[in-house]
């Protein structure tokens, strides 16, 4: 039984970091296990222009800092939050311009435009509500300029079952778009079922330059977890999130996705805190907090599989693929992960008096993060 984990520093491909107090210790939390964060735009108001998403960036750099100086971190901790790097994000609305897209693609931090289908998810409200529509110019620039598109796949109509709108949005949007804009650069966010799997599975094809065209990021609840967990002894909030735990058989085929060590496929966390007042309540919102320990638990899916003897298949998940698909280089130094317990506490004193009740709770994990560089 392997004991003892080492590949290269890993990045996270899709995380919430919120902004004002949370900020700080969210980011916190994210810079000690990745190097690197994909960092989403759904702020209220969202990061619709080039100088949002630059003035946020300076604010996330700012919140490093300061979390540094609370004392709360040891030296060599500090030194390796330092080295965290959030790229950035635009929230695509109808009133994005191609202007805009140009722009972004010139700034060096913004690195991709997000889609969130109006109605969808947390903070979707001012997203936009028909792509293909709406959107021809933004997304011809986007080719043009080779700035990913990152898509929350999952129509919106009240009538589409909702353990069914991934699916549903794989045949009505996914399709087309690649149909109609072959060089558009694609990342499907948080799949959550066989059908996206497949979908991404089977469509290998690349740019000019031999960039991937499309690729998926996978989470750990969803790599973990079926909707049982939703309900085992009562409905249980925390383990709400959009999209929505699926059945088994889908789980099964994110797995067999993860460990393939197809290169289309790489790790993004998802972590989306909200304060737990506002996850209990009658009306309870979407998003799991998993950043602090969110290693551990993709190390224990790799292990399900027989996928962690030889270290490569977590590697190209979690620190080889994403860099490859965004153009950048792969982190230099040693992360690692031993076989020790350790117990994920009940609740996270931060953001409100009601704190962050984290993803997996009072569970025990296998894994513990022991060394950072
Ligand atoms: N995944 C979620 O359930 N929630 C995310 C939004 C998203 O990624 O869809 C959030 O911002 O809280
Ligand atoms: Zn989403
Ligand atoms: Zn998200």
């Amino acid at each position: 039984m392997i004991q003892t984990i080492q590949i290269a520093p890993p990045d996270d491909w899709h995380l919430h970091l919120r902004d004002g107090e949370a900020l700080e210790h969210v980011v916190a939390a994210t810079a000690l296990n990745f190097r690197r964060a994909i960092v989403m735009p759904n702020l209220k108001p969202p990061v619709t222009t080039v100088d949002q998403a630059v003035a946020y960036r300076q604010r996330i750099l700012d919140a490093v800092e300061k979390a540094c100086c609370t004392g709360d971190y040891s030296a060599e901790e500090q030194a390796v939050m330092r080295l965290f790097e959030p790229l950035m994000v635009l929230y695509l609305t109808g009133a994005t311009s191609p202007q805009e897209i140009e722009k972004a693609a010139n700034s060096g931090v913004v690195r991709a435009v997000k889609l969130y289908p109006a109605g969808a998810t947390t903070n979707s409200e001012a997203g936009v509500s028909d792509l293909l529509g709406q959107c021809g110019a933004v997304l011809q620039a986007m080719e043009l300029h080779g700035l990913p598109l990152l898509v929350h796949g999952e129509v919106t109509d009240a009538d589409v079952d909702v353990f069914d709108r991934e699916a549903a949005f794989v045949e009505t949007v996914m399709k087309p778009l690649r149909r109609q804009f072959p060089n558009l650069r694609v990342v499907f966010e948080h799949i959550t079922t066989e059908q996206a799997a497949t979908f991404v599975t089977e469509d290998s094809g690349r740019d000019a330059q031999g960039r991937l065209l499309l690729a998926a990021t996978i989470t750990p609840q969803h790599l973990l977890y079926n909707r049982n967990a939703l309900f085992k002894g009562g409905l249980q909030p925390h383990w709400y999130c959009l999209p929505v735990l699926k059945r088994e058989v889908h789980r099964k085929a994110l797995l067999k996705a993860a460990t393939s060590g197809l290169p289309q496929f790489f790790l993004g966390t998802d972590s989306a805190p909200h304060a737990r007042h506002l996850k209990e309540m009658s009306c309870g919102c979407a998003g799991c907090y998993s950043a602090p320990y969110a290693m551990a638990m993709y190390a224990e899916a790799f292990e399900q599989m027989g996928a962690l003897e030889s270290v490569e298949l977590f590697e190209k998940f979690c620190s080889l693929n994403g860099p490859a698909f965004y153009g950048v280089p792969v982190n230099e130094g040693v992360f690692e992960l031993q076989r020790k317990s350790f117990e994920v506490p009940q609740r996270l004193p931060f953001v409100t008096e009601s704190g962050i009740v984290p993803l997996r709770a009072g569970e025990v994990l296998d894994w513990t993060v022991t060394r950072l560089r």
